[in-house]
């Protein structure tokens, strides 16, 4: 059975759902080292921001197959190591999303009103009202910085409260900000007009330290900034000091550039600043919803099924991958077939999309084709994950066109592979909505479904080859499933194609080839 380690707290819903594929763990607050060490007997590795999952880690997790964050940032999973070793990182882009805009939310209307600070004046005895003068948000601006999943709550939910939105997103449309009530500005315009400003951004060298002194200096002197999103995109000690210096009102935040946050000086400001310990998602709803979000992905995953919500496979979301799941079947099954038929090292891979697969998102179907062609030098190494960056290691160059005019199937791939031994093509479609065709072999033309074991030969088209053939297959006890000829003019150049219920006895294709008229004999294992 396999085992799945999980690391941090996670929601019994999860623990439930990994439990009927796997022997389940609960190891939390393990330091790096301790985790170093057992990481290796594991098969999966559940975790929530807690535990950072650096390359040591990676590299010890020898049985690793996947890493599941049971949040949204993955910035505590080394991705690329993962990438490279192929392990699937998957999180819950969703799961947390009402969570953190209401933490956002919470804490804007918490600052505004003191709310922490007169708590704490109360419960120890005094009624002081006149230190908690607050501001009110109606009619305010509210500057958002990032209008993705979050970000897009706390607008609909400001707006409801009567206030002004500004968003600042370089990745959305303007059409999308003006249906959230937003008015999309640069980053400059939304830091001089906002009088509230928050953060909902992942954080990327472009967005480290966007918030730093001179963005502070920007700011209006009544400003409040919330970050309820990473840890860094705000400089502390710029914020400190501009805080400190009240050359802005206040801030609110649930993140830090090191956590738990250490010795801060920020600690050390009145009612100015709410610090939260990352709780943005400590909701028992969205504790729910990531573990089961992420538990179903780690167990479809030891089951041999692929991710919803993979980080590192490129273009692999929900919606895609039930799309192009048969397509991506095809890509695999054909990328397999035309690298066995090239042998050899295969040095460039055309991919040609055609008919309606042109219009298409290609790159799943391109990584599928390249795990299927170097799926016999890989065996269960490749998968969805590492294939492009292997085939890039072993210098396969990767062509893709498309050619929407080619209308022989309503959808059609075509792959050409070029190696040391010479150049072959495959083209393949769906017939119904996911049996696989094969249509063409070196441009023959043929109409066979893949078998597990195939017999291909180049032979000229000629009275008695197939019966000597099946003679040939027959004398080593080899029986013949189909067999199909692809020709383009008459005794001429052809394809065979046969399916065979059992492999080939070793030999046998050296006395094929020595039949008078065949060219060439491949076989082929699917
Ligand atoms: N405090 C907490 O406990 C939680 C924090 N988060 C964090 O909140 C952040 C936002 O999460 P979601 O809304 O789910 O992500 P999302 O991916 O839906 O939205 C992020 C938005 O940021 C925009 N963006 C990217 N780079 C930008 C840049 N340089 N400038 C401006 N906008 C940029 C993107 O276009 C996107 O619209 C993430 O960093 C996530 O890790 C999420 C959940 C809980
Ligand atoms: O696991 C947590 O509580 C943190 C959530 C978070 O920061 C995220 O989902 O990005």
């Amino acid at each position: 059975m396999a085992k799945v380690l999980v690391s941090d707290p996670i929601d019994q819903a999860g623990i439930d759902i990994l439990s009927q594929v796997a022997t389940v763990d609960i190891k939390t607050g393990l330091s790096p080292e301790e985790l170093v060490q057992i990481v290796p007997e594991y098969d999966a590795l559940m975790i929530r921001s807690g535990s950072r999952v650096t390359q040591e880690i990676i590299e010890a997790g020898t049985q690793l197959k996947i890493i599941g964050r049971a949040g949204v940032g993955v910035d505590n999973v080394d991705v690329d190591a993962a990438t490279r070793k192929g392990i699937v990182v998957v999180n819950s882009p969703e799961g947390n999303t009402i969570a953190a805009a209401e933490h956002a939310l919470a804490m804007m209307l918490a600052l505004s009103r003191y709310i922490p600070d007169a708590n704490a004046s109360v419960k120890s005895g005094d009624w002081d009202r006149k230190s908690f003068i607050g501001a009110e948000v109606y009619k305010k601006t509210l500057g958002i910085v990032g209008l993705g999943k979050i970000g897009s709550h706390v607008a609909t939910a400001a707006k409801a409260m009567g206030m002004k939105l500004l968003a600042y997103d370089p990745f959305i449309s303007t059409e999308r900000a003006d249906q959230l009530g937003c008015r999309l500005v640069e980053m400059d315009v939304l830091l001089q007009e906002s009088d509230y400003i928050t953060l909902h951004i992942p954080k990327t060298p472009e967005t480290t330290h966007l918030i730093n002194a001179n963005a502070i200096a920007k700011m209006k002197p009544n400003a409040r900034i919330i970050n309820c999103s990473r840890g860094g995109i705000i400089d502390e000690a710029a914020l400190y000091n501009a805080l400190k210096e009240r050359k802005i009102a206040g801030a609110a935040l649930d993140v830090y550039e090191t956590e738990p946050l250490g010795d801060s000086p920020l600690k050390s400001l009145e009612k100015q600043v709410i610090l939260t310990p990352h709780l943005g998602a400590s909701t028992t709803e969205a504790q729910v919803n990531v573990a089961i979000d992420v538990a179903e992905q780690i167990r479809d995953v030891l089951l041999g099924l692929p991710a919803r919500s993979a980080v590192n496979i490129p273009g692999l979301g929900p919606d895609v991958l039930e799309e192009l799941r048969p397509y991506m079947q095809l890509a695999e099954t054909l990328g397999n077939l035309v690298g066995q038929l090239a042998g050899g090292r295969v040095e460039q891979l055309v991919v040609k999309l055609q008919g309606e697969l042109a219009t298409n998102k290609s790159q799943p179907i391109v990584v599928a084709a390249l795990k299927g062609l170097l799926s016999q030098a890989l065996r269960e190494r490749v998968n969805y994950v590492n294939a492009s960056i292997e085939a890039k290691e072993r210098g396969i160059r990767v062509i893709e066109t498309r050619d929407a005019a080619v209308r022989d199937y309503a959808g059609s791939l075509h792959l050409e592979a070029k190696g040391s031994l010479g150049e072959h093509s495959v083209t393949g479609a769906l017939l119904g909505d996911s049996e696989i065709r094969i249509t063409d072999i070196d441009e023959f033309p043929v109409n066979v479904p893949p078998s597990k074991h195939m017999l291909f030969t180049l032979h000229r088209d000629m009275p008695g080859i197939i019966g000597k053939i099946g003679s040939l297959l027959g004398s080593f006890n080899v029986n013949i499933a189909s067999m199909q000829v692809g020709r383009k003019i008459v005794r001429g150049d052809a394809v065979m194609v046969l399916s065979l219920d059992d492999p080939l006895p070793d030999g046998i294709l050296d006395e094929i080839t020595k039949v008078s008229g065949i060219r060439d004999a491949y076989t082929v294992t699917l």
